[in-house]
């Protein structure tokens, strides 16, 4: 049996049965979708890659592009991809970093989004399932990472949406990373959108020579867009909002050691540029991207683990 087969087996006679739950095939990639009375989500086994979440009668919260090509070693455009051990190319990481990795073409956001995840457990309750995803890295063969490493990544699909990424030091020296949770939101209209809660917080500016800069009053985007902001107080007390009038919905972004936030838009330009993504797709997302970056970064020690937490609040206006 092929390697996609087995998994499919292996996933059918796991969790076939369970109420709500899903086991699907995009081209060559597995997937699962769970439902319950309140809301479905989908996450595909490849980076473990939420690429959909949506209440019961109200619009997606996650874009997901239609120019996606469902291919093995690349991420889909759009959903929450996980960017770890390092965000964007890694000569923009902190040197502690960058010091611990020997290749020299590294991959942009690390290479967790690429991974194969293990589907370990589904609960399915009726207005709530939980899903839960590891993946381990085994110092001697990844090239990319040379720490013994364990990943868990815990799914909560109810009322709102909550994604708890665990990081464990297996190994026998201290480890620093980046991380981001890349997260794509669906909105009516980029013309439409603003983002509160980021009033005089500073940035730097990634298409203005990584200037810091402060922003003031919330932000709206009307050209491209790629700023990193550091210990951003408001998502830690859930007042961090992506309110959107052509739909009248407002999204909550709360969040526990994830305390930077990137903001990206790539409008016109740029969007004819990127993979699986269609020119005028710019139009329909905004990514929020919760992260631990820059001077934000995370340092383990051996045997010690954190977890990294997004919960996604969805209120109607
Ligand atoms: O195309 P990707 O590797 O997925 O990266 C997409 C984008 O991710 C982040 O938002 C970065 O800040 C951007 O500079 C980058 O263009």
């Amino acid at each position: 049996m092929s390697d996609l087969a087995s998994t499919l087996h292996d996933l059918y006679q796991r969790f076939g049965e369970l109420p709500g739950v899903q086991i699907e095939i995009h081209k060559n990639l597995p997937a699962v979708t769970v439902s319950n009375d309140l809301s479905t989500a989908t996450v595909f086994l490849q980076g473990a890659q939420i690429s959909h979440f949506e209440r019961h009668g109200q619009k997606p919260v996650l874009f997901l592009s239609e120019a996606n090509t469902y291919e093995e070693g690349k991420p889909l455009r759009g959903g929450i991809p996980l960017c770890w051990p390092w965000f964007g190319n890694l000569d923009k990481n902190p040197d502690i970093i960058q010091t611990q990795i020997s290749q020299t073409d590294a991959p942009a956001h690390g290479f967790l989004r690429n991974l194969a995840w293990q589907l370990k457990t589904i609960q399915a309750e009726q207005t709530e399932t939980q899903l839960l995803l590891t993946t381990n890295i085994d110092a001697n063969s990844n090239s990319l990472w040379p720490f013994a490493t364990e990943l868990q990544l815990q799914i909560t699909v109810g009322k709102t949406l909550t994604v708890a990424l665990s990081v464990k030091n297996c190994d026998t020296r201290d480890f620093h990373y980046s991380l981001a949770m890349h997260t794509y939101f669906q909105i009516s209209d980029i013309h439409q959108v603003s983002v509160d809660g980021l009033d005089e917080e500073k940035y730097f500016d990634a298409l203005d020579q990584w200037q810091l800069k402060t922003q003031a009053g919330p932000l709206q985007v009307s050209e491209e867009v790629d700023r990193v902001y550091e210990n951003v107080s408001s998502q830690a007390t859930g007042e961090l909002k992506l309110n959107d009038k052509g739909i009248s919905r407002n999204l909550f972004i709360l969040t526990k050691n994830l305390p930077s936030l990137v903001t990206w838009n790539p409008w016109l330009d740029k969007s004819k540029t990127l993979s699986q993504f269609y020119d005028n797709d710019f139009n329909q997302m905004l990514c929020l991207e919760s992260a631990a970056v820059k001077d934000n970064c995370v340092t383990l020690a051996p045997e010690e683990t954190q977890t990294h937490t997004l919960e996604i609040i969805e209120l109607n206006i």
